[in-house]
């Protein structure tokens, strides 16, 4: 299954992005194996700066036809590491070729997408900046594959 983050916005060289760059490269190492990856970053800028709905819409046409969709979102499900890998697992095993995990801008993600969703992820109450949310999430997809690998990385 591959993984796209889609995210609204683009991140510039900096301390983020080799972070994120970091995650993924191990991600798609570990989970090679598993059937998990490879996984990319998708940006979409909307330049007209037309709002979430225009974002929306920008996002739905990067996403791959058939994808899982699961947004991130403050309010969306807390849920624990190893629920998210079994998370994971359950979605590949469904023979669906991609994840979808969507990230959105200033404004948050539109209702609209919001309810289109098969799934939203929610890191807690606060509300974290965009690129902060692609760290935690490159972070939570390798973990997800270490633990579902059984490899000694996570540990509670
Ligand atoms: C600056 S936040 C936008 C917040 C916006 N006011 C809203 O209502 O969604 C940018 C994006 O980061 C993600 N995000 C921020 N805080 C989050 C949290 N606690 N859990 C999950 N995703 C979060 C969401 O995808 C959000 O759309």
């Amino acid at each position: 299954m591959r993984v796209h983050l889609c995210v609204v916005g683009r991140l510039r060289a900096g301390p983020e992005k080799t972070l994120i760059d970091d995650y993924l490269t191990r991600f798609d190492r570990s989970g090679r194996a598993l059937g998990l990856g490879p996984a990319r970053v998708v940006e979409v800028e909307d330049k007209k700066n037309a709002g979430m709905a225009a974002e929306a819409a920008l996002l739905r046409k990067a996403l791959p036809k058939g994808a899982v969709i699961c947004t991130l979102d403050e309010r969306g499900k807390v849920i624990s590491s190893p629920d998210f890998a079994q998370k994971m697992a359950g979605w590949r095993d469904t023979c669906r070729q991609d994840l979808a995990l969507i990230i959105g801008g200033a404004d948050g993600i539109d209702p609209s997408l919001r309810a289109e969703a098969d799934f939203s992820i929610s890191f807690g109450k606060m509300v974290w900046p965009h690129m902060l949310v692609r760290v935690m999430l490159a972070e939570q997809i390798y973990r997800a594959a270490t633990i579902l690998g059984g490899s000694p990385y996570h540990r509670v």
